[in-house]
């Protein structure tokens, strides 16, 4: 483990564009050594925050990009719940990503089938890795301290086997998801949470600083070989008391 970085921006405004310089820069490094980026997405309200800050990247190039998603929801790529659908019309038909670079589910599949259909595009994409290792993970937290699909005193966070997991009692609507598990989210280069608003403060502070009882899912996030950030804005960390990196909105991580 590279160990962690926890920094903190004033508010959301200032994180968003340290947030688009990572990607492109960790993006330009990994087309440099190995021809390609590979892009790991979390829904929620990353979405519009990323796709925002990435628009706004003059000369964005992701023609050598290949983008997967950290965890998904079970439905046609026109409901609202669906992640894909939100980045189609936020990001993708806005950048010059190729189409069969965007590794989607099939939503029209039941949710066992579908989580082990990306599975397979999954090992296909990275046919060298027992693990796909992404270049870069973006992930986020719920309030209760969930990561990707993976929920508190769940039994797929102890799944070791699978890269993929399918999910059909999913404590945050929509039930049905497939979710990548944590032997794929702790064998990424890097993965970095973007956790913003006081309604995280609570769970940040147990995640980040240790609790009682087994650790939040976030918390479990500890990638072998690579980086963890956690770019956190002060609202979210309003009850931390331990060491944190300040930064404004010119910072490059
Ligand atoms: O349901 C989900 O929630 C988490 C956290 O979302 P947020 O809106 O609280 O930031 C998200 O990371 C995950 O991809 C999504 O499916």
């Amino acid at each position: 483990m590279a160990g962690r970085r926890v920094v903190v921006f004033p508010t959301s405004v200032e994180l968003g564009p340290v947030l688009a310089h990572l990607v492109t820069s960790r993006a330009e490094q990994a087309v440099n050594s190995r021809g390609r980026f590979t892009l790991g997405l979390s829904g929620g309200s990353l979405v519009t925050m990323l796709a925002k800050e990435l628009l706004a990247v003059p000369g964005l190039d992701c023609s050598k990009w290949v983008v997967g998603f950290c965890d998904e929801r079970v439905v046609p790529f026109d409901n609202p719940d669906s992640t894909y659908g939100l980045y189609k019309s936020h990001l993708f038909s806005k950048i010059n990503i190729p189409d069969d670079a965007i590794l989607a589910i099939d939503f029209s599949l039941g949710v066992s089938e579908c989580a082990e259909d990306y599975s397979g595009k999954l090992r296909k994409a990275f046919p060298d890795d027992d693990i796909p290792v992404f270049d870069l993970l973006l992930l986020g937290m719920g309030p209760d301290g969930h990561t990707c699909s993976l929920f508190p005193e769940h039994p797929l966070l102890e799944e070791s086997q699978k890269i993929v997991a399918p999910i059909s009692d999913s404590p945050k609507p929509p039930p049905e998801r497939v979710t990548m598990t944590f032997p794929v989210v702790n064998a990424a280069r890097c993965a970095t949470f973007v956790s913003t608003g006081g309604s995280k403060a609570p769970v940040l502070k147990e995640v980040l600083e240790g609790r009682e009882g087994p650790p939040f899912p976030a918390a479990r996030v500890h990638p072998t070989n690579g980086e963890l950030l956690w770019l956190i804005d002060e609202p979210a960390a309003a009850a931390l008391t331990m060491k944190v990196e300040r930064l404004g909105s010119g910072a490059k991580l």
